[in-house]
């Protein structure tokens, strides 16, 4: 038993490799995004270096580390794009790729998309059902 000051766990943050693990994790994944017919023209006349910037700070806010978001709301930076369900998937599925490549264990592959599966409803644009 120690003296109880730090919890004997480590944070998803840290076993991602900290902020240059998910760095080079995102480089991976835009990589992928960016050679997918599929959803390649979501990403046209985007700044690739910004957006690859927000991202890591991003994910490494949702995963426990130091940065803190503040940039624009998802649902404010995605609702122009008319993002289908599908879509959200394939990227997904990218990510996923991506971090299993970066030597990612399955585990924490996982945890990471159960923080972010559950943004799915606020960043697709369904047609409404009638
Ligand atoms: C849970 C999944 C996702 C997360 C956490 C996420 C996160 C982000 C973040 C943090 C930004 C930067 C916002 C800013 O610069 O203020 C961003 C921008 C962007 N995302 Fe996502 N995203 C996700 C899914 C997707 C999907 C599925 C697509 C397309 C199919 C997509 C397309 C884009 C595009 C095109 C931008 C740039 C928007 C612009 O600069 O106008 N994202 N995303």
């Amino acid at each position: 038993m120690d003296n109880g000051s730090e919890p004997n766990i480590s944070l998803l943050y840290d076993r991602l490799g900290g902020r240059s693990g998910i760095q080079s994790a995102v480089e991976l994944f835009y990589a992928k995004v960016k050679d997918d017919p599929r959803v390649s023209h979501y990403f046209r006349n985007i700044d690739f270096a910004k957006l690859m910037e927000h991202q890591t700070v991003f994910l490494s806010f949702a995963t426990g580390g130091p940065d803190y978001y503040t940039g624009k709301s998802l649902k404010q930076s995605h609702e122009h794009l008319n993002i289908t369900s599908a879509h959200f998937d394939d990227v997904l599925g990218h990510l996923t790729d991506s971090l299993v490549e970066s030597g990612v264990t399955g585990s924490d592959v996982v945890q990471v998309l159960a923080l972010l599966l559950p943004l799915k409803a606020r960043l697709i644009q369904e047609p409404k059902k009638q």
